[in-house]
């Protein structure tokens, strides 16, 4: 072994002083103080444990210094690699894992609930401090029943084991903790052995779900380290825990050790009490044990009518819809019709929410066939008539839909539109989406509301900073989409969670098999995971990237799981389409997507012939192809190879950077131009900068084989140089670059017949002549408005909806410039 001289010796640890003292002063100028965490850090460095993450840490702190100096300074710089707490993290969480074999089978440390409960504060403290979350290596969620599970006390845990085949029936104690996605409780069994327990996807609510000194049980329970390094039985799978009073059956002679002796009616009284506190997951747990305790007749009904209330208010439909219906009378007593029509109601209110809008219809007839003036029953009908509709024509109001859009309300109440496009397989792409008819230029897809959406500024965690031990890869993670798509699919239908579980994802878990244990539909937690790695929409705030500032139309995307740390500061919208996810990528796509809300829509970018396939970009074609082909295979796992793709592959590293650097330089000066339109427009250098930038830009294409294709880029210099050509009266030069424009974004603009459509006046096909300049001279007026009728069709295909069209028009009218239109 080598040995250290004195002096060496001396210098090392005067290191190692040095960077224990800058990772303390680092975190002082970043949170105001060092975290706990980091002082347990700086003492570790400080005597000498961790020798090669010292050295990590060295580097790391030597480029947050730079980033520190930087911000100072008021400048800003891009984090090259992760920040320390993340540093941190990664080690601690890589350790863990790789000790994992010298530890499994351990005998677990005897606890008792204060020693747990003072465990807990400190790792709460400890998580509230860097939220992060370490995805684990995947592992299955119990399908057994119950009754085929065989108790297991706490004292008889062994680490890293899953201890299949068994179950805890345990009692929760104490505070219930949540950070990010996971809450943190304590546990106690028979014998007064307590551990900690660390639930994934469940929130605060589990508080109340689970109240303390009530008994519950943990399938198969996994005993590990939790994310901060402490013992804990750690629960991925919702499902695993089971509350016996609302399971629908009288589960286990255990269960029964808390039961408290009632009859259905008093527990129906139990039942109405909770409810009126509002203390609704006790009102469903009372109104379980009053069926369980053998209501019968109008009791029976009254009973699963309220459970079904309950399950509205706490959002869980499929059981609401189920209770409701259990609730409906035989129609023998006719005293018994006004709680029918309720019972009705509930059911369609339920079916509604699940998106079964025929179910729904059906249930609101039978409703009125009752009571043919129940305001509540023909308001729903009319609602689900209008979603019909939709389902049938695709005639949603989306003008309508933007305007009611707000932060309190960024959701949509509309129903999907798909006839126009079917399912099929794509040779090499797996399964995708084909049109079933001819699309026209701009018309719409498909339209579709997400299963879930969480918004940034509804959830503290809507993209939480998660460690995947399997991919050794440290992300921003749409977190809340997680939980909500785990929790939603809890609570839905069978036929949405096939729908789900059967699309792409790296763990297939349970894949599309529908398993119900204990009246539950079992549901993968890491299998969701990576679902929403590869389907999910990251969607940015609105407001930040429309210039019509419509709230809700959301154009720019970036894919979920994204791990470049621009990407991560992204403030993430998320949405998880289950339809709309079947689209596969292509650089030369066809359809284009915009947000209204929750909801998708998919238009035409050109005209679409029946049995085609749709297809949108994943990674926009602006992004450089090695740039674009590395995101595709880590995220996506595949690599296009599209003709622009397999062209721009063809082309030297050297010329793609030299474009680069001018679209970058090009882009600014667009940018300062458009801005400043007036001023720019009088200023002939600046005009001259910009149209040398562009035929510089321009000389970067050859154009024998970029001949059709688009050259990305070029619009955002085209576009502002148009504009200012607009402002000078130089319609010639204006008609030129817009028409250049449109043949660089892979548009062909013609004018083959008088009174052509919108549609007819673009063709995606190469080589059509160009005569649009020419005959715009002319000054026909019928032409202008087909002019105008294009400008229209095509701020719709790019934008989804007519909104802000408007603002453009009064934005070239108020600046005094003719649009070059022929007036009456
Ligand atoms: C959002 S899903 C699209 C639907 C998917 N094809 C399916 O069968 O469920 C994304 C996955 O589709 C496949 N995919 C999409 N576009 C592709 C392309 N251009 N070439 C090859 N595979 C593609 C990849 O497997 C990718 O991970």
């Amino acid at each position: 072994m080598p040995t250290q001289s004195p002096s060496q010796h001396d210098q090392q640890d005067a290191q190692r002083r040095e960077i224990a003292h800058s990772l303390t002063g680092y975190m002082q100028k970043r949170m105001g103080k060092p975290t706990s965490e980091t002082k347990v850090y700086a003492e570790r460095i400080r005597s000498g444990e961790h020798d090669d993450f010292m050295r990590r840490i060295s580097i790391a702190l030597q480029e947050q210094s730079r980033l520190i100096l930087a911000d100072l300074e008021g400048e800003s710089v891009d984090a090259q690699g992760p920040d320390i707490p993340t540093l941190l993290f990664m080690h601690d969480t890589d350790h863990r894992v790789s000790s994992v074999p010298s530890r499994r089978g351990q005998r677990r440390t005897a606890k008792d609930p204060e020693n747990v409960l003072a465990g807990l504060s400190q790792q709460a403290a400890a998580a509230r401090e860097d939220p992060f979350v370490a995805i684990s290596e995947p592992y299955g969620p119990c399908v057994a029943p119950l009754e085929s599970l065989e108790v297991i006390k706490l004292s008889e845990l062994t680490t890293e084991t899953h201890h299949r085949g068994k179950i805890l029936f345990v009692e929760r104690i104490g505070i219930v903790i949540q950070s990010s996605i996971r809450t943190l409780c304590a546990i106690k069994d028979d014998d007064g052995e307590a551990e900690a327990v660390e639930l994934y996807h469940r929130d605060a609510s589990l508080a109340e779900d689970l109240p303390s000194e009530t008994f519950f049980f943990i399938k198969e329970p996994y005993f590990t380290l939790s994310t901060r390094g402490f013992p804990v039985i750690r629960v991925d799978h919702p499902t695993d825990v089971v509350n016996p009073d609302s399971s629908p059956k009288g589960l286990s002679k255990l269960a029964s050790k808390q039961q408290v002796s009632r009859t259905a009616s008093e527990w129906k009284d139990v039942g109405n009490g909770f409810f009126a506190k509002q203390e609704y997951f006790k009102a469903g747990r009372a109104y379980q044990s009053a069926l369980k305790a053998g209501a019968e007749g109008k009791l029976r009904l009254d009973v699963s009518r309220n459970l079904a209330r309950v399950d509205l208010t706490l959002g869980r439909h499929e059981q609401a819809r189920v209770n409701a219906i259990n609730a409906v009378s035989d129609g023998s007593d006719p005293a018994l019709v006004a709680l029918d029509v309720k019972a009705y109601f509930r059911a369609a209110s339920a079916s509604y929410q699940l998106r079964d809008f025929p179910q729904s219809e059906e249930y609101s007839m039978k409703l009125l066939a009752l009571a043919s003036h129940d305001e509540d029953g023909l308001r729903l009908l009319e609602r689900v008539r209008a979603r019909l509709r939709e389902i049938k024509d695709g005639e949603h109001d989306f003008q309508q839909l933007v305007k009611r859009l707000s932060r309190q309300q960024p959701r949509v109440d509309i129903a999907d539109f798909t006839k126009r496009t079917v399912a099929g397989t794509s040779k090499g792409r797996g399964r995708g989406l084909f049109a079933a008819e001819d699309v026209s230029l701009g018309g719409v897809i498909l339209c579709e509301k997400a299963l879930c959406a969480t918004f940034e500024w509804e959830s503290e965690n809507s993209s939480t900073k998660t460690y995947d031990v399997r991919l050794k890869k440290f992300d921003g993670f749409p977190a809340a989409l997680w939980m909500s798509t785990v929790q939603k699919l809890q609570q839905t239908s069978p036929q949405c969670i096939t729908q789900v579980t059967s699309l792409t994802g790296r763990h297939q878990g349970l894949a599309s098999k529908a398993v119900v244990a204990d009246g539950s539909h079992i549901i993968d937690a890491f299998q969701i995971h990576d679902i929403i790695a590869a389907n999910a929409f990251a969607i940015p705030t609105p407001a930040k990237t429309q210039k019509t500032e419509a709230f809700g139309v959301m154009k720019t995307i970036v894919p979920a799981g994204t791990d470049s740390a621009k990407a991560m500061n992204i403030p993430d919208n998320c949405a998880l389409f289950s339809y709309a996810s079947l689209v596969n990528h292509s650089c030369l796509p066809n359809a284009t997507r915009v947000f209204i809300g929750d909801a998708i829509v998919l238009r035409a970018t050109r005209a679409i012939r029946k049995g085609e396939e749709i297809l949108h970009s994943y990674v926009m074609p602006t992004v450089d192809v090695a740039v674009r082909h590395t995101r595709m295979e880590l995220i996506w796992g595949f690599r296009c190879d599209c003709t622009l793709c397999k062209v721009e592959g063809r082309e030297s590293d050297d010329i793609r950077q030299r474009r680069a650097a001018v679209v970058e330089e090009a882009g600014k000066l667009a940018d300062d131009l458009t801005t400043h339109l007036v001023e720019a427009s009088q200023r002939s250098e600046v005009v001259r900068r910009g149209e040398r930038l562009h035929a510089r830009l321009k000389a970067t294409f050859k154009s024998e084989i970029y001949d059709g294709l688009p050259r990305a880029g070029m619009s955002h210099i085209q576009a502002a140089l148009a504009q200012i050509y607009c402002f000078r009266k130089e319609y010639t030069r204006c008609r030129t670059m817009i028409i250049e424009a449109f043949d660089c974004l892979g548009w062909t603009l013609i004018l083959h017949k008088a009174g052509a459509t919108a549609a007819e006046l673009m063709s995606p096909k190469p080589g059509h002549e160009t005569r649009f300049c020419e005959e715009m001279s002319k000054k026909d007026r019928k032409l202008a408005e087909q002019v105008r009728e294009l400008a229209r069709t095509v701020y719709v295909a790019l934008n989804g909806v007519e909104y802000g069209i408007g603002k453009i028009d009064a934005d070239l009218g108020a600046s005094g410039t003719s649009t070059g239109i022929p007036t009456r």
